[in-house]
């Protein structure tokens, strides 16, 4: 089988972790169970497939550099866990558009290079799959990369929360193209997210009923520094309230915004660089109408926390793009992201992936 050839928009903490896992599990026996991956032989595709052919990205400390040195330059403050050897790949201009904040572009120079031609470049490169880590709130700049994607005919895994996949005029545009979509919001590991969304149905499942519920994060990276500008966040703290609530049938269930359900980014703390600590409360009412409350910490490396499943969605795009099967892929949709075109139930959104890989069903 052929590699996977990457393009990735965007080299912050997200793109140095998966750089790094790729080389990390290079030689990963097929047989072997790697922490974060689903599996690693995915369909025709073991970890190893994946190569990185081109990157976009605007700052200064990073366009004209080496992808391996790229990843560690500037404001990337993610665990190093892996010596990833120069790549031959050159970070490239992108276009600025909104990609840039207040905070970004008070912190970081941007590149005086003229930005590429991105569509020729996905071609030159070869690209089957792009995967967009701009900043969130780059809604004008993530359309614009998607709309490459489409003109390039390369795949596109949405990893922030820019409804794309999930916006029905969007996933025709991928579908009438014939390009595939894995879209959007990443969903950790195990993150805020997954861990949230978990607890509030295990209340349910037990038959407390879930009143209210809040899930405060903080972290030291350039994405908490962003949202420190409230106006950017609005589609995250969107994207993250409906990963727990569409998992609910209770009063809370499908909420988007209600005044009991409280999820969002919260603090912007330096120290903590590339970690990031979610703080969530769960207040329900048990047996006797008896209050219940749960509380959890939770503390993670963002980034490298969702570079496996970022791996996985790539091999998902690619297998999609060899069947030539367009629009949005739902089964990894519903499995990797936050927002996808149809929530599922985990385990079942596990299993429909797994019929995906298998070629039982078609997305
Ligand atoms: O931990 P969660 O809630 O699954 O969130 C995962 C990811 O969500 C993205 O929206 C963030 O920008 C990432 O930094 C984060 O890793």
């Amino acid at each position: 089988m052929t590699s996977v050839r990457v393009a990735i928009v965007g080299v912050g903490n997200c793109a140095s972790s998966l750089v790094q896992g790729v080389q990390f599990y290079r030689n990963a026996d097929p047989a072997d169970t790697v922490p974060g991956l689903m599996h690693v032989q995915f369909g025709d595709y073991h970890v190893s497939d994946l190569e990185f052919v081109a990157a976009f990205d605007v700052d200064a400390k990073k366009v004209g550099f080496d992808l391996a040195e790229a990843i560690h330059a500037s404001e990337n403050n993610t665990i190093k866990f892996a010596d990833v050897p120069p790549t031959g790949v050159l970070v490239q201009r992108g276009h600025t558009l909104d990609g840039l904040g207040d905070y970004y572009s008070a912190t970081i120079d941007e590149s005086d290079a003229e930005p590429v031609d991105v569509v020729q470049a996905l071609k030159d490169a070869k690209v089957d799959v792009l995967v967009s880590y701009l900043p969130v709130g780059s809604e004008e700049a993530d359309k614009f990369y998607a709309q490459c994607a489409i003109d390039a005919k390369v795949a596109f895994v949405n990893a922030l929360p820019v409804f794309i996949a999930s916006d029905p005029e969007w996933a025709k545009k991928f579908e009438d193209a014939g390009v595939p979509i894995v879209g959007d919001d990443i969903k950790s590991q195990v993150g805020a997210t997954i861990t949230h969304r978990v607890l509030a149905k295990l209340f349910e499942d037990r038959g407390v009923v879930l009143d209210r519920t809040y899930q405060l994060n903080v972290g030291g990276n350039m994405d908490f520094k962003n949202m420190l500008q409230r106006d950017r966040l609005e589609s995250k703290k969107v994207s993250k309230t409906q990963a727990v609530t569409s998992n609910l049938t209770g009063a809370l269930g499908g909420k988007k915004e209600d005044r009991n359900v409280h999820i969002g980014p919260s603090d912007y703390v330096a120290w903590l660089d590339d970690r990031k600590w979610a703080y969530v409360r769960l207040e329900g009412r048990a047996f006797g109408e008896v209050p219940l409350n749960l509380e959890y910490k939770l503390e993670v490396w963002d980034s490298p926390n969702s570079a496996g499943i970022i791996i996985d969605a790539v091999r998902a795009a690619k297998i999609a793009l060899d069947r030539g099967v367009g629009g949005p892929i739902l089964s990894a949709s519903t499995y990797f992201m936050k927002s996808p075109p149809e929530q599922m139930e985990d385990t079942q959104g596990r299993a429909q992936l797994e019929a995906f890989i298998r070629g039982d069903i078609e997305r």
